[in-house]
């Protein structure tokens, strides 16, 4: 098999495809560096002092671990030296993060969850990092907060890296998905699958299944019918998956189909989920439409919400296009 690594397929898309501009492709190598050098402190684990809790609380009220810390540096520390960044913004930083003297000023805006799936820290199951690119404004001004509202539909780049078994990066530019292995001896990414499609059959589906008491009726309705099996409406079999990291999950959709969902609940009205619309739902969306699937809150396509706020919550539907848009017609009914 020939090997191509990411910085040739980087290469050949800003070249010969003219599909990116070679800002972009610097900016991808030095979040997919960060990425590895993730990987090596998560591949640690307890050897390297790298597990358990920080016992700091973020933005977001969550207490930190310690790999979360560590990521969030990782990233920033790398960035600002290797990018052609003006600013960015991350799941652990109240605001956002300016890129200190640097003329003329970068021309991208980077956002990230450094760490997803924290719970799974501390009992070495699969988590990963979410990342997520937009311009900045044109002009000599540096970016501020408001800035970054963006709807996901401006995205430029997307992508996410899951640390398990394997180490895989997968990337989507808006010109089709792929996915890269690391290959940890010679320490490259190595492109593993192109043009990456979600199945359009499926049958299995995603949810915290425990918080089934606080759903909407659309949602009871539609993972009812699924639980009924043959005897349902449905009059198919559905298989069940709750991985606890968002990047694991979606991996697994891209790779066999189905449905992940975190919905909004009736426990807290003026928190629409969990997941965050700029670090997570925007750049899986991504990922998931440039596969064949679709993304929405409920209503509508997540791609096309306009950001209120940097660490605005948002109900997420993402996989398979059919199961999205029955689940979705759920909620308009
Ligand atoms: O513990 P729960 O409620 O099942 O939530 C799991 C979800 O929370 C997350 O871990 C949130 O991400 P963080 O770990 O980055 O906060 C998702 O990856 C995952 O899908
Ligand atoms: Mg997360
Ligand atoms: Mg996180």
């Amino acid at each position: 098999m020939k090997r191509i690594s990411l910085t040739q397929y980087l290469v050949e898309e800003q070249r010969s495809h003219n599909t990116i501009p070679a800002e972009l492709r610097l900016l991808i190598e030095v979040v997919a560096r960060a990425c590895k050098t993730i990987s090596h402190a998560v591949g640690k684990g307890a050897l390297g002092d790298v597990l358990g809790t920080a016992n700091i609380e973020n933005v977001q009220g969550e207490v930190q671990k310690k790999l979360d810390i560590i990521s969030n540096e990782i990233l920033l520390e790398a960035n600002e030296w290797g990018g052609h960044l003006a600013a960015m913004a991350s799941e652990e930083m109240e605001t956002i993060h300016l890129i200190p003297n640097r003329y003329p000023m970068g021309e991208y805006m980077l956002l990230f969850d450094p760490l997803d799936g924290s719970s799974n820290i501390d009992v070495n199951v699969s988590i990963g990092t979410i990342f997520s690119v937009l311009k900045a404004p044109e002009g000599m001004g540096q970016p501020t907060e408001q800035d970054f509202l963006q709807p996901g539909s401006k995205q430029v780049a997307a992508g996410y890296a899951v640390y398990g078994p394997q180490t895989v990066l997968v990337l989507t530019t808006g010109n089709g998905v792929n996915c890269f292995t690391l290959d940890r001896e010679m320490g490259s990414w190595v492109l593993t699958q192109s043009n990456m499609q979600i199945p359009v059959e499926t049958r299995e589906y995603a949810i915290n299944a425990s918080n089934a008491r606080h759903w909407f009726p659309p949602v009871t309705r539609y993972v009812n019918e699924l639980q009924a099996g043959k005897a349902g409406p449905r009059e198919t079999d559905f298989n069940m998956r709750w991985i606890a990291s968002m990047v694991a999950d979606v991996h697994r959709i891209l790779n066999r189909g189905g449905i992940f969902m975190y919905p909004g609940d009736a426990r807290e009205p003026d928190k629409p989920g969990k997941l965050r619309l700029m670090y997570e739902a925007n750049p899986m969306a991504f990922i998931v439409e440039q596969a064949g699937g679709a993304a929405t809150d409920g209503a509508n396509r997540i791609m096309d919400i306009q950001p209120q706020k940097l660490h605005q919550r948002v109900p997420v539907f993402l996989g398979s296009k059919s199961e999205v848009e029955r689940v979705t017609a759920y909620h308009q009914q």
